[in-house]
């Protein structure tokens, strides 16, 4: 991995309340890699990716982008900083429309020397989404939708997109347009963090993987060394 990561988090330690969720969790990606973040229902990968994204405010540990210290950043300053989360469950603005939901979200002017995605780049990427950009996004299929999500942290111009189970609740197809998705961003020299229940998916798109079991780390490897020996794998998850 070279020396400087594109997003390197150390000994994040988060809370809910009283409850001590993640437990020094470390991590990195490098730029143009795509790390897999895999572990069970309630392991604690959503509550990563929040805290990484400053949604999460009752947390300890060192979050560097691009060598940047942004620990304490706000999620709008952590946005802005490069890093943008494609939340689970979409949350697209249901009531606007595709051209609306972008234009919100865009970054005027990226720091940096960072090039904002325009609107014209994301209908490339989706060319399902110019056709319906003038539609309420509440009423497109859950596809469309992820596209959107997507398109939506892209107009934020990141150079780390932390995606959270991008391909939750979709269809066997869609689902493999969202891989190769993820591998023209990879190749466009974005690095991203995928949280994923289909293990398959994930492993074939990733180059790294970190296993966390109840909030810690429990193995990390090369992907390829996970697809070589699928047992390692269901120790910690339980897949088959
Ligand atoms: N808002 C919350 N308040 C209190 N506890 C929470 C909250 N959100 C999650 N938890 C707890 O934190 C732990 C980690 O949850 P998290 O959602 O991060 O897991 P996950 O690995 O993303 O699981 P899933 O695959 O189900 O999304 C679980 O025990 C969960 O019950």
């Amino acid at each position: 991995m070279p020396s400087e990561a594109a997003l390197s988090l150390s000994a994040l330690n988060a809370f809910y309340g009283d409850s001590h969720i993640l437990h020094d969790v470390s991590l990195e990606v490098a730029p143009g890699r795509i790390l897999a973040l895999l572990g069970r229902n309630g392991a604690g990968k959503t509550t990563c990716m929040n805290a990484l994204a400053g949604l999460l405010t009752s947390r300890t540990g060192r979050i560097l982008l691009n060598g940047r210290d942004i620990s304490g950043f706000s999620p709008e300053a952590i946005c802005r900083a490069g890093l943008a989360l494609v939340p689970q469950g979409r949350r697209i603005f249901r009531s606007l429309s595709v051209e609306e939901n972008l234009a919100v979200a865009r970054c005027p002017s990226p720091p940096d020397g960072r090039v904002a995605w325009t609107d014209e780049d994301i209908y490339g990427l989706f060319p399902r989404l110019r056709e319906r950009r003038r539609h309420p996004a509440g009423l497109m299929s859950g596809g469309e939708q992820q596209m959107l999500a997507i398109g939506r942290a892209l107009v934020t111009a990141p150079r780390v997109l932390l995606m959270d189970e991008p391909t939750e609740g979709l269809a066997p197809q869609i689902v493999a347009e969202v891989g190769g998705i993820v591998g023209r961003l990879r190749a466009a020299g974005l690095s991203v963090i995928l949280v994923e229940q289909h293990m398959a998916f994930a492993l074939k798109l990733a180059d790294e993987v970190v296993v966390i079991s109840t909030g810690r780390v429990v193995d990390r490897a090369p992907a390829s060394a996970f697809q070589a020996d699928p047992a390692r794998l269901e120790e910690h998850l339980g897949v088959h």
